[in-house]
C-alpha cells in the first residue's frame, strides 16, 4: 500500500516539506473516539494520541484531529503513535457541537464526494434532498444523489421522481439503485473513484448501512457491534469509520454524519439555489421579502415559471433556519415572527394570484 492509495497527495506532500515535518511519518486519522485515534499508515494501523504541544495551542475542538485528517505522527511503542500537527483540511463535514453554542464540532474532514441517499418509498423528499445537497456545497463536497429500494416502485412511478427531482436539481448526479435487487450496484461501484474519499448523508433507514454492505462485500456492521461490546470500556481498536474498497475507492461512515444538519450549512444556500440567490441580490428593492412585491424580480421569476414554486418555499424554509442559527435569542424571536407573516404573505398572494 502507498500513502495514495489513502488519498494522499502532492499538495499535502508539498506543506510536509514546507513545514519541516519531514522527519515524522505520515498517516490518516480513521477513528476517533475520546481523544484517541486510530491512525492508518501505509504499514499498518497505530492507536494515537496527541502531544501535549498541540494540546494546550489548540484553542477550539477544530484545532483536534478528526476522521479522515492527515497527521504528522512519531512511533513511541510498537502500536503507537504520538501525534504532532493535523494538515490543512481540504473539505469539511461539521455541525453545531452538543451544548456549546456556536461552537463547531467536525465530523469527517477531506471527503471528496458524499453519497446522498433517499429512499423512494415514503421517504422521498426533494425538499430534504436539497437541504443535503446545501450541506454538502457548504462543506465543499461534490454530492451524488441516490436513489436506493426502487424495488419497492414501479418503473413508471420511479422515472416520474427522476423527472420531477431533475427539474428542481441540476447541480447532482443522479443514480437509482436496489440493495434489494442489486439493480445499479454495479453502476455505483462504476463511478467510485480509486483514492478518493466518500461519505454517506440520509435519514434513518434508507439504506446507508446494508449498501455501505454491498461495496464492503461483507457484513461489516455486525462484525464491529460484536467486537464493540467485547470491548467494552476500552479504546476499541476494532472499530472503524474509514473503510477502503476493493476498487481503491475511501468510504467514511460515522455515527455523528448521521446528525448532519442543516442549521450547521450556511453558505451552501447560495449554491443550492444559484438561480433563486442571484435574482434575489438582482432585486431592485430595498428590504424587499421577495413574495408578494409588484415589481419583484423573485415574485415575477416565479410566475413566469422560471423559479420552481416548491424550490422557492424550501429555499425560504432553509434560510430562515439559517439565520435563526446565526443569531441571538432575542434577534430570533423577532425573527421567527418576521418569518412566519412573510411565508404568510407568500402564501396568501399565490392564492389570490389564483383566483
Ligand atoms: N426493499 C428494500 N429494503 C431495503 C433496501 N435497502 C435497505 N433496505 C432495508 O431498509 C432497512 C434500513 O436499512 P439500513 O441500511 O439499516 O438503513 P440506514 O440508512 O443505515 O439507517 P441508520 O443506520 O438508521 O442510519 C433495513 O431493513 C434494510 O434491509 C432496498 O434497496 N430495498
Ligand atoms: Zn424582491
Amino acid at each position: 500500500m502507498r500513502l495514495e492509495d489513502l488519498g494522499y497527495h502532492t499538495e499535502l506532500e508539498n506543506y510536509r516539506k514546507d513545514q519541516n515535518l519531514d522527519s515524522f511519518g505520515v498517516g490518516r486519522v480513521i477513528s476517533e473516539h475520546k481523544e484517541r485515534y486510530i491512525v492508518k499508515t501505509t504499514e499498518k494501523e497505530y492507536d494515537g494520541e496527541i502531544i501535549g504541544n498541540l494540546r494546550f495551542s489548540a484553542s477550539k475542538r477544530s484545532d483536534f484531529p478528526a476522521v479522515g485528517d492527515w497527521v504528522a505522527i512519531s512511533e513511541y511503542d510498537e502500536d503507537k503513535v504520538l501525534i504532532h500537527a493535523v494538515f490543512p483540511r481540504q473539505t469539511i463535514i461539521e455541525r453545531q457541537s452538543v451544548g456549546k453554542q456556536g461552537e463547531k464540532q467536525i465530523i469527517a474532514s477531506n471527503i471528496d464526494y458524499a453519497f446522498i441517499v433517499q429512499a423512494v418509498d415514503r421517504d422521498f423528499s426533494i425538499n430534504r434532498i436539497e437541504r443535503y445537497l446545501t450541506i454538502c456545497n457548504t462543506s465543499k463536497v461534490k454530492p451524488i444523489v441516490i436513489l436506493n429500494k426502487i424495488d419497492l416502485v414501479s418503473e413508471a412511478e420511479l422515472t416520474k421522481m427522476i423527472s420531477s427531482l431533475h427539474e428542481r436539481v441540476h447541480s447532482a448526479p443522479i443514480l437509482a439503485i436496489s440493495n434489494e435487487s442489486h439493480k445499479g450496484i454495479e453502476e455505483l461501484k462504476q463511478i467510485i473513484e480509486k483514492a478518493k474519499t466518500y461519505c454517506l448523508l440520509g435519514s434513518s433507514g434508507v439504506g446507508k448501512s446494508t449498501l455501505l454492505n454491498h461495496l464492503l462485500g461483507k457484513d461489516l456492521m455486525r462484525t464491529a457491534a460484536i467486537s464493540e461490546s467485547s470491548n467494552r470500556g476500552r479504546h476499541i481498536t476494532s472499530h472503524r469509520e474509514m473503510h477502503i474498497l476493493e476498487n481503491g475507492g475511501i468510504i467514511i461512515d460515522n455515527p455523528g454524519m448521521r446528525e448532519v444538519g442543516i442549521a450547521d450549512s450556511a453558505s451552501g444556500l447560495e449554491i443550492t439555489f444559484e438561480t433563486i440567490v442571484a435574482l434575489s441580490k438582482r432585486c431592485k428593492f430595498k428590504d424587499c421579502t421577495h413574495t408578494t412585491e409588484t415589481g419583484c424580480v423573485l415574485v415575477a421569476a416565479l410566475e413566469s415559471g422560471e423559479i420552481d414554486s416548491l424550490s422557492y418555499e424550501n429555499y425560504l424554509r432553509m434560510e430562515r433556519e439559517k439565520e435563526h442559527f446565526e443569531s441571538t435569542v432575542a434577534e430570533r424571536r423577532k425573527k421567527d415572527k418576521d418569518f412566519g407573516k412573510m411565508i404568510k404573505n407568500y402564501k396568501k398572494g399565490k392564492k389570490n394570484k389564483k383566483n
